[in-house]
């Protein structure tokens, strides 16, 4: 599964290390149902002392209480700044636009105190594959619309105007996902920051029903028409038999019942849970 890390992760890792100097300010995007295990191990390194505001994106599919209570107990150093958003609607960009605004205020001061004119901030998007990291460019862009949101071209880069206080590089920042445990691994395939390509997905569709089995929420057992008494195969059963996946006859298509449990936990059709 991770064969293909070590390169790409140092050519990706050099690269955004020289873009970041460009910026004022990073956005970076998890996933608010893995708080934790979309970040990636390097980014205090790679962003170095520059601020940073971490978007816990995707609030609608997380379990918000159990997110904000890992995120309570984080330690937030100066300069980092966080908020859940949900990026395909509005909520929670208000509060964005709030923190830009304190970090535009720290920057305006060390300006005027070398004599600088103040003008808006650079930013960049980074996130591990499959964030949201395109959706919240959009949802920014969406609200900048009046202010006439245009690409400029400074130092070689395209940065799109978003506002007065800010314009962004218009290119994301890929970053990998941290691949040392199997349980981390898991958690990145079964929110989609893996591709099923490279993923067993019946061990990650297996253990994600661990999970999901004993939340107990409704809307998974409505879904697939269980009531709680099934074993992991009975339920592969269920679904398969009602959803028509065979292989031939009788023989239920295994491969084919863990990608509809995998694709329907990620649209938020079996309830709203946090994996970490
Ligand atoms: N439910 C929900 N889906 C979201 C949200 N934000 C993004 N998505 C979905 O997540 C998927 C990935 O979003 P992208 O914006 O393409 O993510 P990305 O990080 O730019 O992806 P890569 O280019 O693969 O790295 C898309 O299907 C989006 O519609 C959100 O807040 N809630």
């Amino acid at each position: 599964m991770i064969n293909w890390y070590p390169g790409h992760m140092f050519k990706t890792k050099k690269a955004l290390t020289d873009q970041i100097k460009l910026v004022d300010v990073v956005l970076e995007i998890r996933d608010a149902r893995i708080p934790l295990s979309s970040k990636n191990p390097d980014i205090e390194e790679i962003c170095k002392n520059k601020p940073r505001i971490v978007l816990f994106n995707k609030k609608d599919l997380a379990d918000v209480e159990k997110t904000e209570e890992i995120l309570k107990k984080l330690p937030w150093p100066e300069g980092v700044y966080y908020c859940l958003v949900e990026s395909k609607a509005t909520g929670g960009i208000k509060e964005v636009w709030n923190i830009i605004e304190k970090v535009y205020g720290y920057y305006k001061e060390k300006w005027s105190g070398k004599g600088l004119r103040p003008r808006p901030l650079r930013g960049m998007v980074v996130g591990i594959p499959n964030v949201g990291k395109s959706t919240v460019i959009n949802r920014l862009l969406k609200r900048s619309v009046k202010t006439g949101a245009r690409p400029g071209v400074t130092r070689g880069v395209q940065w799109i105007k978003l506002s007065d206080k800010l314009e962004l590089m218009d290119t994301p920042g890929v970053l990998w996902p941290k691949l040392g445990d199997m349980e981390v691994g898991l958690k990145l395939g079964a929110t989609g920051s893996i591709s099923d390509e490279v993923l067993p997905v019946i061990e990650v569709a297996n253990w994600l029903l661990k999970i999901l089995y004993p939340y107990r929420k409704p809307e998974f057992f409505n879904r697939f028409n269980l009531n709680g008494s099934e074993n992991l195969n009975e339920i592969y059963e269920k679904i398969g038999r009602r959803r028509g996946l065979f292989l031939r006859g009788e023989e239920i298509d295994y491969q084919k019942v863990a990608l509809v449990i995998l694709k329907e936990f990620r649209q938020g059709l079996l309830g709203r849970y946090t994996l970490d």
